[in-house]
């Protein structure tokens, strides 16, 4: 199994290909982990997904390092308070888009690649699927141009998988309480969002998993851990169903090829 952001991405060259020409490249150095990527709109139920595969993970052996974007590096931080907070005002979408993707930039150098080259499993809630939606199609600039910009911001670093909760206006309402400047962008705005990613899935075809949010957090699980199962080369329980002690038992290892069988069965 080569994981696939070491590999040119079909999915991501079909999306090139529509947006424009945006080049998928390897990114630099053999990165060994796995890349997993949640996307979705506000309240899609990104975060407790996240949580859930984490913890699976863990009680399986794996080394996992949870991440977000915005705002999981000291920079990212300042620009996650100035994107959200609704003091900031006007700022222009062209302005944003810079914003969100030097974020993005810090984070893949800061976070995500080196944690990639030690071997270990990376989950991201929101990444580059998340800035073409957001910053394109929502602000309604060009789709092509913000591609562009965030697959130079990544290197061109595509996730193994993206699991996109596909959240209807109804589901996203109901689970918003204090919107921040984002969710206050309108129903209109996020109709395109979340239109934009479900094509993005479509063209992205294999790498991507698409769910509706308004399963149970526990049915959506399920899904997940399925996939992600194929892609460790053996099967993750759900959380509490096993008891193996968490992530201070490494588990690059167990993400080499030839790694197969069931967490139970596995070796630790
Ligand atoms: N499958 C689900 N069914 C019902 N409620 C859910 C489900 N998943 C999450 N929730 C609830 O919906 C709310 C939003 O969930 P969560 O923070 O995980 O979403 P999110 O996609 O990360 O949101 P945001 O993008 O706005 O940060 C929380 O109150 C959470 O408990
Ligand atoms: C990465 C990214 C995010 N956004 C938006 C999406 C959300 O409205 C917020 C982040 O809030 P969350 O509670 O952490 O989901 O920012 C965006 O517009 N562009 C992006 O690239």
């Amino acid at each position: 199994m080569i994981p696939s952001h070491e590999r040119t991405d079909p999915g991501a060259v079909s999306r090139s290909d529509a947006d424009g020409g945006q080049e998928v490249r390897r990114g630099a150095g053999p990165a060994r982990g796995l890349f997993i990527v949640f996307e979705g709109g506000d309240g899609a139920g990104k975060t407790t997904q996240v949580n859930l595969l984490c913890t699976a993970l863990q009680q399986c052996g794996h080394d996992v390092l949870t991440t977000r974007e915005p705002g999981d590096t000291w920079l990212g931080g300042q620009i996650r308070h100035l994107v959200l907070s609704p003091d900031s005002g006007e700022i222009s979408p062209k302005a944003e888009a810079l914003l969100y993707n030097a974020d993005k930039a810090q984070h893949l150098a800061e976070v995500v690649r080196p944690a990639l080259e030690q071997g270990r499993i990376v989950v991201s809630d929101r990444y580059v699927d998340s800035t073409i939606a957001y910053q394109g199609a929502g602000r309604a600039l060009s789709v092509d141009e913000v591609a562009r910009l965030a697959g130079w911001a990544t290197d061109g670093l595509v996730p193994d998988l993206t699991v996109l909760l596909d959240v209807d206006p109804v589901t996203a309402a109901e689970r918003m309480d204090n919107r921040d400047r984002m969710e206050s962008a309108g129903d209109e705005f996020h109709r395109r969002v979340r239109d934009n990613f479900l094509e993005l899935a479509r063209r992205g075809g294999g790498r991507y998993l698409v769910v509706p949010a308004q399963l149970t957090a526990e049915q959506i699980a399920a899904q997940v851990l399925q996939r992600v199962s194929l892609l460790a080369g053996r099967d993750i329980e759900a959380p509490g169903t096993t008891d193996r002690g968490g992530a201070d038992r490494g588990g690059a290892d167990r993400l080499r090829p030839e790694a197969t069988g069931s967490c139970e069965a596995g070796e630790s």
